[in-house]
């Protein structure tokens, strides 16, 4: 196995939150084995930096010749680098046939000074660099060219384009305000925008030095400046939205948990094709199917549960036929609107740790049976369902018997009114547990 490697000179964040080791987790993720020369340790957590500890220039010097000497070095990504002394070193191993990611850390978020001697940083690490990813902050800073709206952003990345010789300059609008959050790219020619609905989360560390890494890691690979700043956006709009509560400041985004959600969701097909197997073999399984068949509905770890397309039901349904066999329509797929989906959703939505939910028919023995199992069962009566608005039907039955029962009980049936079946609804945390429960119930019935 070969994989392109991808140098980062950034400093330590004992936080793991910025720095060297989100560029590490970034570009793993990427499927670039990143190496790492360290400028300094900066004593970090998620309240801000309160020591900062320098590499000697010098010893910089043999971590990067060391990698430089043994590694075929596909990108450079820059992050915070010290000192004059520090970027004299830099400088000198700056190859011009390797693209360099040069992201200017001037502050961390809460003010401390990563980056000195800023003019001697612009002539020796800017003006070598390829790209720039400075937020609008340090755009200002690096371009004189105050920055409160596009426009502005625009002129910035013109002036740092002339001025520094660089061929493309990203200017990240997140710290702007607005509806979306819109980062720009101009490669000197024309001016390429891309918005994200802005996101109220408080847990950003590391956004800026994840950015450019995923920049780097995109040329190491050789990808295009325009999908590397695609898929940066994609990535960034993730790990905020994922963004980890911990520590007493502003925690962590999380890239993680991109190649998380990714590897859930094909669990879950998996575990959607188990199941399906599990109904067309088990005897009596008919007994358990409505006039308006069945579905099932399983999502990824609820914790990730975004949005219905984080939730897996078959697309034909699960059906019983004339001959009394049952079918699985499959395929398997995300985000499709079933009743099953939005209902587990919805329970997910009131914090209950839910995975699994089916749609059975309304049987008195088969509450019976449900009751033996050792279920809470809870009746809704739907008489109580506010007509308003149509098609909340899933969410007001979640949202009643919640405020009703405080928890969720696992059996929620309906007698049903005129015009709609009677309906019992069974969720579970555990497929298993769903599995041994409905073949007991098939047995006995
Ligand atoms: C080490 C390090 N690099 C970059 C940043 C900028 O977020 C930070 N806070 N710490």
């Amino acid at each position: 196995m070969i994989k392109k490697v991808a140098m980062s000179i950034a400093g330590l964040d004992t936080g793991n939150g910025a720095g060297a080791e989100s560029d590490l987790k970034v570009m793993e993720i990427l499927g670039v084995h990143p190496v790492i020369a360290i400028t300094a340790i900066t004593v970090q957590n998620t309240l801000g930096i309160s020591a900062i500890q320098q590499v000697e220039p010098d010893f910089l010097k043999r971590e990067i010749l060391a990698l430089k000497e043994d590694f075929e070095i596909s990108s450079i990504k820059i992050g915070m680098i010290y000192n004059k002394e520090q970027f004299k070193v830099v400088n000198e191993i700056l190859d011009d046939n390797i693209p360099v990611v040069t992201d200017p850390v001037i502050y961390a978020k809460d003010g401390t000074q990563l980056i000195n001697d800023i003019e001697d940083y612009k002539k020796l690490i800017l003006a070598k660099s390829t790209v720039i990813t400075p937020n609008a902050v340090e755009a200002s800073i690096l371009s004189g060219i105050k920055i409160e709206s596009i426009k502005d952003g625009e002129n910035a990345a013109k002036e740092l384009y002339e001025k520094f010789d660089i061929p493309y300059i990203i200017i990240k609008g997140g710290h702007l305000s607005g509806e979306y959050s819109f980062d720009l790219l101009y490669d000197g020619k024309d001016f390429f925008e891309i918005g994200y609905p802005r996101l109220n989360n408080r847990n950003t560390h590391g956004t800026g030095s994840i950015f450019a890494s995923i920049i780097s890691a995109e040329l190491a690979k050789g990808n295009s400046i325009y999908d590397a700043f695609l898929t940066a956006k994609e990535i960034l709009q993730h790990s905020i939205y994922y963004g980890l509560n911990i520590g007493k400041g502003i925690g962590p985004i999380d890239p993680v948990s991109y190649l998380e959600k990714k590897s859930q969701k094909y669990s879950v097909l998996e575990e959607m094709r188990i199941f399906g197997d599990f109904i067309e073999n088990t005897e009596n399984f008919w007994k358990l199917i409505p006039e308006v068949q069945s579905n099932f509905a399983h999502s990824i770890i609820p914790s990730y549960v975004s949005t219905l397309e984080d939730i897996a039901t078959f697309r034909g349904r699960i059906i019983r036929r004339w001959d009394k066999k049952v079918v699985v329509g499959y395929p398997a797929i995300f985000g499709n609107p079933t009743h099953t989906a939005r209902l587990l959703f919805s329970i997910i939505s009131m914090g209950e740790n839910a995975r699994n939910l089916i749609n059975i028919r309304y049987d008195e023995n088969i509450l019976k049976e449900f009751k033996k199992l050792g279920y809470e069962i809870v009746e809704i009566n739907r008489d109580l369902e506010p007509l308003e608005p149509e098609g909340s039907t899933m969410q007001w039955i979640a949202k009643y018997v919640k405020d009703n029962f405080s928890k969720i009980p696992n059996v929620i049936y309906d007698k049903g009114m005129k015009g709609k079946e009677a309906m019992i609804r069974f969720w579970t945390t555990d497929l298993q547990e769903m599995i041994d429960s409905l073949k007991t119930i098939c047995n006995n019935i």
